[in-house]
């Protein structure tokens, strides 16, 4: 590195989000100087708009490659050692079951790569084979609620308290003497450039303040494609959710329920302090796709770009959305099935064709780094993610992980390793929002 880490002047777009208040916060762990950090985001950490604004996510060991399988390993560690993180983690297992044919199988599958993996997981994953060994596990379910549903038990899965956890970050960010801009001030507009026109030094915001910075680290999750052209690298989808409100006593009666998962429904989790439970379905996602110039394409082009809840809080979510969230609520909580949905909302992330993140420098622009290409899976990383984006930064970050994350155009990000592409959301009836906004 040309500069020292205290020298560096690092600022993080996105900030108050997942992946980049976790950038901050290993800025600071590595050593960098707080006052030569600026964080960035449209809004105050944590960030009304971001993917991890939310009750909850879930906390589960993903397999799928060796850098995903590192990656959870090194979170799981910090979700329960480290003491930032520790209060967040709600360690209450999590079942990840089927009914049909298929995703019995694919279960079974991700069982054996358990075993295989040779690292001991098969201690904190049980197969659930059984209506009895499944309700074992989760005694709220009735026996026929329960049939033909087989599964794993994972003791290393739960919840975690996600937007109280950015939350967290940014408070440690504040004490440690970080600089924030929010706003106008903190909106990316435009990278800037030294005379060679590609090597980034700074940016600027939509109000026009201009920050100088040795490196940029573009975390905008849903919203980076169209901030800068990724490509078609990257395609932003919105998964939606909702609630209900338990009385006290219906409450108590869900504590400590485990997470349960199963991909043809959805998935729920305990109500919250407040007798509160969130559902979510489980679908490909919707896109909304419109003509959009992003910082570095040649002219408008098809992307998709996210609309948030946070700036238009009237939007519905699509009718489908409110019959799949309801059929979830039926197959998991029948005797809530008749309570009123609150707060029903779209939640925006964004898709890489093979669901790896896109974590590289720009391969035109020096010194300005993408952190982002979540694919719907990345809450759960906010301890370590930004780790690896510092050793990016300081060009040790493993060839592995380089290599899964690399700038890589060609694939379909649409559908990525989804079931079936994105519907859009033009297409689906109920989607109320006003146009002009
Ligand atoms: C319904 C739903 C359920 C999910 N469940 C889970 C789960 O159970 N477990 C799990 O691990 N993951 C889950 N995820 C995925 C997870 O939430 C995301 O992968 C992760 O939060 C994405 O992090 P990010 O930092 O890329 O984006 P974000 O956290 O969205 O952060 C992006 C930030 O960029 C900011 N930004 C946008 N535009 C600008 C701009 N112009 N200038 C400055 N800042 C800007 C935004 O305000 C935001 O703060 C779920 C996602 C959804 C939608």
């Amino acid at each position: 590195m040309a500069h020292s880490r205290a020298s560096t002047k690092v600022v993080v777009v996105g900030g108050g989000g997942t992946i980049g208040s976790s950038t901050a916060l290993h800025l600071i762990r590595s050593g960098y100087t707080p006052s030569n950090i600026t964080v960035l985001d449209v809004y105050k950490t944590p960030s009304l708009q971001s993917a991890g604004h939310d009750l909850n996510k879930i906390m589960g060991i993903r397999l799928r490659n060796g850098p995903d399988l590192q990656l959870s390993l090194e979170s799981l560690d910090m979700w329960q050692n480290d003491e930032l993180f520790k209060p967040f983690f709600h360690q209450v297992g999590m079942i990840d079951c089927s009914s049909s044919k298929e995703g019995i199988e694919n279960l079974r599958r991700k069982y054996q790569t358990l075993l295989d993996a040779g690292i001991g997981l098969e201690k904190t994953n049980v197969w659930l084979e059984s209506e009895d060994e499944i309700l074992a596990k989760a005694p709220n379910f009735t026996r026929e609620q329960v049939k033909g549903w087989k599964g794993l038990f994972c003791t290393d899965g739960g919840w975690l308290a996600a937007a109280k956890a950015i939350n967290a970050i940014g408070i440690f960010l504040q004490d440690k003497g970080v600089k924030f801009g929010f706003g106008g001030a903190g909106t990316f507009q435009q990278p800037l450039f030294a005379a060679d026109g590609k090597t980034c030094i700074g940016l600027e915001t939509t109000d026009g303040t201009k920050y100088f910075a040795d490196k940029v680290v573009l975390a905008a999750g849903a919203w980076s494609p169209t901030l800068v052209d990724l490509e078609d690298q990257c395609v932003s989808k919105a998964w939606v959710f909702a609630h209900i409100q338990l009385t006290p006593k219906e409450a108590d009666a869900y504590k400590n329920v485990p997470v349960v998962y199963d991909g043809e429904y959805g998935f729920f989790f305990e109500p919250n302090e407040y007798g509160v439970i969130k559902v979510c379905d489980e679908f490909p996602g919707f896109s909304r796709f419109k003509l959009h110039q992003p910082y570095g394409a040649a002219s408008p082009k098809m992307i998709s770009v996210p609309r948030s809840h946070a700036k238009h809080p009237t939007d519905t979510y699509p009718d489908a959305s409110e019959v799949t969230i309801r059929k979830a609520i039926a197959r998991f909580l029948p005797e809530f099935k008749d309570k009123e949905l609150f707060n029903r909302t779209m939640c925006w992330c964004t898709d890489t064709a093979d669901a790896n993140l896109l974590i590289c420098e720009h391969p035109k622009w020096k010194n300005f780094i993408l952190a982002t290409g979540d694919s719907g899976h990345s809450f759960k990383l906010l301890p370590n993610i930004g780790k690896h984006v510092v050793e990016l930064l300081e060009g040790s970050l493993s060839q592995e992980m380089a290599g899964a994350w690399r700038w890589r155009p060609g694939g379909d990000a649409l559908r990525s390793r989804r079931g079936a592409p994105a519907k859009d959301l033009a297409e689906m009836p109920g989607w109320k929002h006003d146009a002009h906004l």
